[in-house]
């Protein structure tokens, strides 16, 4: 394969990409920059890790190149981080045209976000809901003459999950002119296909790799089957192991609660681990923080929940354990891609309950890969179990005693308030689903132990009939 002049790109920035050491494009470089260059909607599937944010920043600084304005080019992304991130994408590399990039996330002072705006960046990274806020509050700046549209992790863009971001997009794509590019990448595309074609209107060229396998090749996928009552005891044997073995590691846990990020993350400081979290219950200034930490190596342990799943690039970062089993194929694909990117290998290992096999089942399925048992010594595992969970109820007693809890229920409320619900409504409904749940529950255990009884009834009654006609033949 040759260099990256050979995809369409100018000598300026094929020399900008070398520097950065791009040597050669990446198969989502090759094949989704020519048709983006001609001037084509592109929608670019491809693995975690290989290279999709280069296949979207390349060719817009190439086009901004030979016709600069602001604002020539919308972002879109599902997470700060992953906002702060593109953004530096587009500086190093478009650096020689003295780019002007412009970050519009929450949790950030809006007022400076609005002058910088109005300053015509060239390039806007954006989270939906902070810019559909802008556009709803000023008329400062406009975006009608865009040439770009891009969304990156686009199909988590287009979903309805616990942050909804639908009706942000109708609002930022009401202000944007029909007549522009528009590009959608994701490791995860093919579920929202039809969605996505519905905002990339002009026949988008379709690429997507073509591997057996969703996850990489140099990723280990690992599993350990444990009791829920030992799996911290799991954790901490498993850091503890790797801490012995490896100088230069870094690990990134992944939880499915805040608070669960919050008291794991106490619990592993207390063993004098160096672990620092990420989560959406704290502080913005914060987060962007101890991530950089987290980068610059200061801490080699990172628990997060979701909010760090997709995109963030760390390069050290060569294990990634899924202290919960993630209920979606998908999740466990971003995830497990925080690390083994670019070539490098890594390994991914996950905590899996009695009552999580199925969910096991699923990922292998959509992921074309079996997951292997990484082996443990359960002797030294159940060395630790008193120990550990006493510590865990200890970070559960101190947490209780701040205000976690009371903030969590505050932040709810608000966001509840600003999708337009009434939270005691809400509240009412949720309950009374809890309530549906819970009783299923029951009836599904029930069904199970009666099962259960009549497989044992079954069993005794072949047992005794064996023995009946032993006693038959000896007399
Ligand atoms: N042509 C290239 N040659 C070498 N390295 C590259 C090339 N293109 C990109 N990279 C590097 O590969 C790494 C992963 O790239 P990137 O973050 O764009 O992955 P991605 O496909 O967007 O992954 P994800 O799906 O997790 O968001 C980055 O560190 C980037 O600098």
């Amino acid at each position: 394969m040759s260099d990256l002049s050979s995809v369409g790109l100018s000598d300026w920035l094929v020399k900008q990409c070398k520097q950065l050491g791009l040597n050669k494009p990446t198969p989502v470089q090759e094949n989704c920059i020519p048709p983006i260059l001609e001037g084509r909607d592109c929608m670019g599937c491809a693995k975690t890790g290989s290279g999709k944010t280069a296949a979207f920043v390349l060719p817009v600084l190439q086009k901004l190149s030979e016709e600069p304005y602001g604002i020539f080019c919308l972002v879109l992304t599902p997470t700060r981080e992953l906002a702060y991130q593109i953004a530096e994408q587009f500086r190093v590399l478009g650096k020689p045209l003295g780019l002007k990039d412009c970050i519009i996330v929450g949790g950030m002072d809006m007022v400076t976000q609005a002058l910088e705006l109005s300053n015509q960046p060239h390039v806007v990274v954006a989270t939906p809901g902070r810019l559909a806020d802008h556009i709803r509050s000023s008329n400062t700046f406009s975006m009608r003459k865009i040439k770009f549209l891009i969304l990156d992790e686009a199909d988590r863009l287009l979903e309805q999950g616990c942050t909804d971001f639908t009706k942000d997009l109708e609002v930022i794509l009401s202000v944007l002119p029909a007549k522009r590019q528009t590009l959608l990448f994701s490791a995860t595309l093919t579920d929202t296909l039809q969605e996505l074609k519905s905002i990339a209107l002009n026949k988008p060229f379709f690429w997507e790799s073509t591997s057996e396998t969703r996850t990489v090749e140099e990723l280990d996928q690992r599993y350990i089957l444990t009791p829920e009552k030992v799996k911290d005891a799991y954790l901490v044997h498993l850091i503890q192991t790797f801490t012995d073995q490896h100088d230069d590691w870094s690990i990134i846990i992944f939880t499915n609660t805040c608070k669960s990020c919050q008291i794991l993350t106490m619990m592993l400081q207390a063993f004098n681990f160096p672990t620092i979290c990420l989560h959406s219950m704290m502080k913005q200034k914060q987060r962007f923080a101890n991530l950089a930490k987290f980068k610059a190596s200061v801490y080699k342990i990172l628990i997060a929940t979701d909010v760090a799943a997709r995109g963030l690039d760390i390069p050290t970062v060569q294990v990634v354990i899924n202290h919960n089993t993630p209920g979606l194929p998908k999740i466990y694909i971003h995830r497990v891609g925080r690390t083994a990117r670019a070539g490098r290998s890594g390994v991914s290992i996950t905590l899996v309950t009695q009552y999580d096999i199925h969910l096991v089942h699923s990922i292998e399925e959509q992921t074309k890969t079996k997951l292997k048992e990484y082996p443990m010594e359960e002797k030294e595992v159940l060395k630790i179990l008193t120990q550990v969970n006493v510590t865990r109820r200890e970070c559960e007693i101190r947490l209780e005693s701040t205000d976690f809890d009371e903030k969590k229920e505050i932040n709810k409320r608000k966001q509840l308030i600003l999708e337009g619900k009434d939270p005691d409504l809400e509240a009412k409904r949720k309950a009374e689903l809890q309530k549906i749940r819970s009783q299923k529950k029951k009836f599904k255990q029930k069904i199970q132990e009666s099962i259960q009884r009549q497989k044992h009834g079954q069993l005794k009654k072949r047992k005794q009939t064996k023995n009946k006609k032993a006693e038959l033949a000896a007399s």
